[in-house]
């Protein structure tokens, strides 16, 4: 048994919902969460960052800010961080777990050092994403470099003095947002230009965010092609609030969307810089019955839904969990220029369309974007594949919940990656689950 009372690995197995109604209050960002602790580790003196995610990512960042030296304390829902300022120990080897942008900040923040190892405990996911693009950035501004062809595991070390330097911004915004973390703490700053077609503008408004709450003096663009950040700063400690998410929360819109019943969601700034707050329009574009009022939104669900042509580049981390709204909907829902999605945590188009395949829905796909025809009967009675995926697994757990039998998805446990309450919440709700222990990583 885990902390939360599930196994420690489990499938689950998902039972039809007849309706969803009550009231949640949404997790703490994860975005928010992860860069707020490392600001924190990277300010002198002591931060209090209010309402942490208690997720794996989370905890991935907190347990790699105290292997390099930083003080960690949780003191109920926050956490208490003592920062290691411009001087994270060298000599470390850090294991981000299967959290990407916890990797790759870290990896920029790893030229203040004169050497630092990376690892993974997830060789089939984390192991296998792309990292050459910010290899190449840091490469270009002096550091030593060895890696796997551009994969973890990976050393690094510095000291760099900073400068212009060229990142693509093409495949991953957080390679960027790494090298904007590292920059106030050199001597020179960096000037930044993002090269190619810039994807996930929204984290990385997410950063200057973060620099600012931190008291770091940046500038940038409007298109974000040039982000410049003066060196010999500090990072001023304090205390900051998490606030709610609204990628995992826009599982449980979708969720509510597509099942009759009432839900009622707090804790969603209206004016926030995460760009999955974008699904509420969706959503609603869609035919869902959405209100806000200050914080709360309220779905009144089961209303029928139709399809819709969208970019989904603004809410990536929405995508999936939109999807099942989109098997709901009458029509061909097409989400374009995606062709990040193929690297995360796993292939989120070729994968999703396996998934939603087995389940009966017609899909197709191209390399930028995914295309699903909704469909009236999810008969379930299978077993689908979870990728090890927590957003694959929102998406199959919604695909359960309006399905005529129970559908078992395996590798469950995956969602404690971002989200360890997600099955808890819907439970709140009225959904019923039961959890299958399993060997399977
Ligand atoms: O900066 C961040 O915290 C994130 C950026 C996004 O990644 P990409 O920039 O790779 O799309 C997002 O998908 C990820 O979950 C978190
Ligand atoms: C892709 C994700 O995270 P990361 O890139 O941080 O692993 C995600 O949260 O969906």
């Amino acid at each position: 048994m885990s902390a939360d009372g599930l196994p420690e690995r489990f499938d689950v197995m998902v039972y039809p919902a007849a309706e969803l109604r009550g009231e949640l209050r949404a997790q703490p960002s994860k975005n928010y969460t992860t860069r707020y602790l490392l600001a924190a580790a990277l300010a002198e003196g002591e931060t209090r960052v209010v309402g942490v995610a208690t997720s794996e990512d989370a905890g991935a960042m907190l347990r790699c800010l105290a292997d390099w030296g930083a003080g960690v304390e949780l003191v109920g829902d926050d956490a208490v961080i003592r920062g290691f300022g411009a001087h994270p120990a060298a000599g470390v080897t850090l294991n981000p777990g299967n959290a990407g942008a916890v990797a790759r900040f870290l990896m920029g923040v790893a030229a203040l050092t004169t050497g630092t190892t990376f690892v993974t405990d997830y060789p089939n996911s984390l192991g296998k994403r792309p990292q050459g693009d910010l290899l190449d950035a840091l490469e270009r501004l002096g550091a030593r470099v060895s890696s796997d062809a551009g994969k973890l595991p990976i050393s690094l070390s510095g000291p760099v003095r900073g400068g212009p330097v060229e990142v693509s911004a093409e495949r991953s915004s957080q390679y960027a947002s790494a090298l904007m973390f590292l920059a106030p703490l050199l001597p020179g700053g960096l000037d930044l230009r993002l090269t190619g077609d810039i994807k996930s503008h929204a984290p990385l408004r997410q950063t200057l965010d973060t620099l600012a709450a931190f008291g770091v003096q940046a500038s940038a663009s409007d298109a974000l092609s040039r982000i410049s950040i003066p060196g010999g700063q500090r990072y001023r400690a304090g205390r900051v609030l998490v606030p709610g998410d609204y990628p995992g929360s826009a599982a449980l819109l979708a969720a509510a969307a597509t099942r009759p019943g009432v839900l009622r969601l707090s804790n969603l700034r209206e004016h926030d810089l995460q760009g999955e707050r974008e699904a509420v329009d969706v959503l609603r574009q869609m035919g869902a019955d959405i209100t806000r009022e200050g914080d709360t939104l309220t779905v009144r669900g089961g209303l029928p839904l139709t399809a819709v042509t969208r970019d989904g580049d603004g809410f990536t981390d929405a995508v999936q969990a939109l999807s099942a709204a989109a098997a709901a909907a009458s029509g061909t829902t097409t989400w374009e220029n995606v062709y990040t999605l193929r690297l995360k945590e796993c292939d989120r188009i070729s994968d999703t369309r396996a998934e939603l395949e087995r389940l009966g829905l017609s899909t197709s796909e191209t390399e930028d974007s995914l295309t699903i025809t909704g469909t009236e009967r999810v008969a379930g009675g299978v077993t689908v594949n979870g990728h090890g995926d927590h957003r694959m697994i929102m998406l199959l757990t919604l695909l359960g919940l309006r399905a005529e039998a129970p559908i078992r998805i395996t590798g469950a446990h995956h969602i404690r990656k971002s989200y360890p309450q997600f099955f808890r919440h819907l439970e709140a709700l009225g959904a019923k689950f039961e959890y299958l222990p399993t060997d399977a990583h």
